[in-house]
């Protein structure tokens, strides 16, 4: 079995680079099926499983995708297909994605229905809601989800019930090309919304308020390729600044931007750890102070993530106190604990709270990630852990760190992964092997 196995107690310097946002190129990319003439340049892609899920489903909606020197060209000007099947949206959920481009320019969208997944249930009712006020008519059967509308979507108020992110990008993706002004109230506010909202500005869109609860979009005729580069990835960012914290080390997070981690940033100070914000990153030193432990609620942006929520668990444990995670944005998002507690953590779970005993003595053991940032708390809490720590659930991690054990080798961990054979392979060299295989090269 692949796995990567991590010899805890090393410290790290020096410094680690962020790859683009995951989580904002997923959407861009889909919105390249906006694009009627012209290509789409995006740059700062990282190579993750994600996008190269992205990738295919494009591909197989007739999109034509080159990936060139980080660079992805995406020429959508033939007109696409209209159906995300199963095999890619059980993969990932973020396929759903296409579904607001896809109706907003072909009139119809058939996508496979999304289900759960380990950190919750995760349904998709306010995207459909948000395309029924734009004038779509939905039918679910077989496993599919179904949107069609004749002619073109109508601008309308949508009021959000909660602030979906994915909800928020796919009704604004779908209003772009709608009759009139959509208006999106309690819409998500992360910057993965804001990133998208400037890639559709430069297609020709009209959005304002992205980054705010409200957003309007004035619909347009057309939109065209644009040329765009993806922002950081603030969560990879975030797990790095655990990385030199958990392990009471200085580390320099280049490309981490501040405003985007702010909730972590006050968290570490709390703790003890001195951040320095510099020009291009962010510097992390937790070689002198003792770490107090500290309480955490994930909330929405701006609130904490929660998908530093793991991660920062993992931290926690070796904080001196007890700490109280809350979760409230998914509500199962507690699946690395079992785990944690493999590995001598003592946490307690209690409805959407666990209760942490800090100055735990964390031993090496064998573990599962159950899902991506579980797999990321499980790589920070091996990085201290007395011994040996093997993680297997690669597939999970693969999905949104590009190279995690080459960046975190490159400061000083001793972190090998293996693949399926047992030999070593370096993580690189897969990515690149998986990009000429899936994504075809210009
Ligand atoms: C690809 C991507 O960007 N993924 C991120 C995105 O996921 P995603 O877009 O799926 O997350 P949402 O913001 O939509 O989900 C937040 C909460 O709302 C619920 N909900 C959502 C939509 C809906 O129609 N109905 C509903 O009830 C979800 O079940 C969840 O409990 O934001 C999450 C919250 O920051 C992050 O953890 C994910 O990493
Ligand atoms: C939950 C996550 O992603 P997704 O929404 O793609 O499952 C994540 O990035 O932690």
């Amino acid at each position: 079995m692949e796995k990567i196995v991590i010899y805890g107690g090393k410290s790290l310097s020096g410094q680690i680079s962020v790859s683009g946002a995951k989580n904002a190129v997923l959407p861009v990319i889909a919105a390249s099926i906006l694009g009627e003439k012209g290509t789409s340049v995006i740059d700062d892609v990282p190579a993750l499983d994600d996008v190269f899920t992205i990738i295919n489903v494009l591909q197989h909606l007739n999109i034509q995708v080159k990936y060139k020197k980080g660079k992805l060209y995406i020429d959508a000007t033939k007109e696409p297909g209209t159906e995300a099947p199963y095999e890619y949206v059980r993969k990932m959920r973020a396929s759903v994605l296409v579904m607001g481009p896809l109706l907003a320019r072909t009139g119809q969208a058939r996508v496979a229905l999304p289900g759960g997944c380990a950190i919750g249930s995760r349904p998709i009712d306010q995207h459909l809601k948000g395309f029924e006020a734009l004038g779509a008519t939905i039918k679910i059967g077989n496993g599919y989800v179904e949107a069609y509308v004749d002619g073109r979507l109508k601008g309308n108020n949508i009021y959000l019930d909660i602030p979906s992110v994915g909800a928020t990008e796919n009704i604004m993706m779908a209003a772009t090309l709608a009759e009139g002004v959509t208006v999106i109230e309690n819409a998500a506010e992360e910057p993965e919304i804001v990133d998208l909202a400037k890639y559709l500005n430069a297609m020709g869109a009209r959005i304002e308020g992205a980054g705010t609860g409200t957003i309007r979009i004035e619909g347009v005729e057309a939109l065209q390729g644009a040329a765009h580069k993806v922002i950081p990835d603030r969560i990879e960012a975030g797990t790095y600044m655990i990385a030199a914290a958990i392990t009471r080390s200085k580390l320099f997070v280049q490309g981490a931007v501040p405003r985007h981690l702010n909730p972590l940033i006050s968290k570490l100070s709390d703790m003890g750890v001195d951040i320095t914000i510099m020009d291009d990153g962010i510097q992390v030193d937790a070689r002198h102070k003792e770490l107090k432990a500290v309480d955490v609620k994930t909330m929405p942006h701006p609130g904490f993530p929660t998908d530093l929520q793991p991660q920062m668990m993992a931290l926690l444990l070796t904080a001196k106190g007890n700490s109280i995670v809350t979760e409230s944005v998914f509500e199962n998002r507690f699946m690395h604990v079992e785990e944690l507690k493999r590995m001598n953590a003592n946490i307690k779970i209690e409805g959407r709270s666990a209760y942490l005993q800090g100055e735990a003595k964390l031993q090496g053991a064998k573990v599962t990630a159950s899902d991506l940032r579980a797999g990321a708390a499980l790589i920070l809490a091996g990085l201290v852990a007395e011994g040996q720590t093997e993680v297997f659930g690669l597939h999970h991690i693969d999905r949104g760190y590009e190279d995690i054990v080459g960046k975190l080798v490159a400061c000083g961990a001793d972190i090998i992964r293996y693949n399926e054979a047992g030999e070593v392979i370096s993580h690189p060299h897969l990515a690149a092997v998986k990009w000429k295989a899936q994504a075809s090269y210009a």
